[in-house]
């Protein structure tokens, strides 16, 4: 198959080198500097089959380029390409109605296949126009993989009336996602509404949700209007969604199918245009599967998976979030923010985060408030994170750590365990790059050529790729 296909882009390099790369696998290429000549080059002749575009140019930027392409060549896929991969950027993008949005710097062989891809299928429905975004909510922050990846599905997942259902561990920032698929939406305007499950006692539970009528329960002595008509023409984000009683998943199943209920000892019928968002750390599946979670609602509200990484997952956004936080500490306690040192982010990184962000986030506070000097040292993150000083691992002889994989293989070997050499690479693998990253200070191309690996590779390997 061979397109045409136009690249915009100020920068010569990104334009040489992707026009390369398709011209390579058969297409048909033109490169343009800036917006202005690729209108000029549409008045003398007919629109490519695809566009990329950068955003940051001089004159017209990429995204009013593709304003003003949605009006003159409707059916014109256009991939949005920019190193700026935040929920902002990449919601503005399909709200614009970006086909897809390409994080820079990207894998040349990924944009390739993303033609084929796009070409390959019918054109993507334009997206609604939604109003401005309210500003100020607080972000997600993070540059791994997993997150840039989030922020994409996020953006377009924003436009589209679905059900989504977040799943991951506790502190992974589910609801923060939520406020975000909230606040690029076009409900944004109308309210954000959000229910913990977990934290309300069952018998509330319903009347939580639905409301009552004065009089419905002893003690309900006033109508109390529930979160679902609260939420009305916005986000209802219901947390915890493991945890609701069966009765009142069987209710929640059919007010989601026919959007409309009644109050607790009411007669009115209320109708509600609501989109609800789910978020939950239990396997769904496995509660479904025992009976205790209705396999049906399961459905309703899977329509669309977000997996959020655990922060362990992603140590490379230590560095970041840990500044994050202990600026918004320093701006509370109105003193001037307090750094880490290489040690002391070392030590965030052999940390194993089993609270996530919330954990992090709790013990920058812990450091803005406690630590004597505006440098913090690997002593006060011990002692923030009540590590003894002296740990088991210290204590061995850190050349020997061949002697520990060994015993590590044997015990595994013995418990009937297989695959074993993939594990331990990608184990060995992981602590190399965690350990030059951490003393780095998050730097990958230092940290890759520190380990004497390529950054691409290195890349792979942080995003877990099998293929090298
Ligand atoms: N990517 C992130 N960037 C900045 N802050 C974050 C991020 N993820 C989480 N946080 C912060 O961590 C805390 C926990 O996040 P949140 O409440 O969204 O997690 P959760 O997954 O909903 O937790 P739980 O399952 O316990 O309800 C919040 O204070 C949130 O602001």
């Amino acid at each position: 198959m061979s397109a045409r296909v136009w690249i915009v882009d100020d920068d010569r390099s990104v334009r040489f080198v992707l026009a390369a790369a398709l011209r390579q696998a058969g297409h048909v290429v033109d490169a343009f500097d800036r917006a202005a000549a690729v209108l000029d080059a549409l008045d003398a002749q007919p629109p490519p089959d695809l566009l990329f575009t950068d955003v940051r140019m001089p004159g017209d930027d990429g995204l009013a380029l593709l304003d003003k392409l949605k009006a003159r060549a409707p059916q014109l896929p256009v991939i949005v390409m920019s190193a700026y991969t935040d929920v902002a950027s990449t919601a503005g993008a399909f709200r614009g109605g970006a086909h897809e949005f390409l994080s820079k710097p990207f894998d040349l062989d990924d944009a390739v296949a993303l033609v084929t891809r796009t070409l390959g299928r019918d054109p993507a429905p334009t997206a609604d126009v939604a109003p401005t975004p309210a500003p100020d909510a607080p972000g997600l922050v993070g540059d791994a993989p997993a997150m840039r990846t989030l922020y994409r599905a996020i953006g377009r997942l924003a436009q589209a009336p679905l059900s989504v259902l977040i799943t991951g561990e506790t502190g992974t920032g589910k609801e923060l996602v939520a406020r975000a698929l909230h606040r690029e939406s076009p409900r944004a305007r109308r309210p954000f509404v959000a229910l913990n499950t977990a934290a309300i006692p069952a018998e509330l539970l319903e009347s939580e949700l639905f409301g009552h009528e004065a009089g419905a329960f002893t003690g309900a002595t006033r109508r109390h209007v529930g979160r679902f008509e609260q939420a009305d023409g916005g986000t209802l984000f219901l947390d915890e969604i493991g945890d609701m009683p069966l009765a009142l998943q069987t209710r929640l199943l059919r007010v989601l199918a026919e959007g409309e209920f009644f109050r607790v000892g009411g007669r009115e019928l209320i109708r509600v245009d609501v989109r609800v968002v789910a978020a939950t750390h239990q396997d769904l599946e496995a509660l479904a599967a025992d009976g205790r979670f209705r396999a049906d609602l399961l459905h309703r509200l899977d329509v669309v998976r977000l997996r959020l990484p655990p922060l362990r997952e992603r140590r490379e956004d230590l560095g970041i979030l840990a500044e994050r936080f202990l600026a918004a500490a320093a701006a509370k306690f109105d003193a001037p923010p307090k750094r880490l040192s290489g040690d002391a982010l070392a030590r965030l990184h052999a940390h194993d985060w089993p609270g996530n962000v919330r954990e992090l986030e709790n013990l920058c506070w812990r450091l803005a408030a406690l630590a004597p000097t505006e440098r913090i040292d690997a002593d006060d993150v011990d002692e923030a994170l009540g590590v003894r000083a002296a740990s088991a691992a210290s204590q061995a002889d850190p050349e020997r750590w061949d002697d520990a994989l060994g015993t590590w293989a044997t015990a595994q070997l013995e418990r009937g365990q297989s695959q074993l050499h993939a594990r331990a690479l990608e184990r060995f693998e992981r602590a190399l790059i965690d350990a030059a990253l951490a003393y780095t200070g998050g730097r990958r191309t230092e940290a890759a050529a520190r380990l004497g690996l390529g950054r691409n590779t290195m890349g792979r390997k942080l995003r877990g790729d099998r293929a090298r």
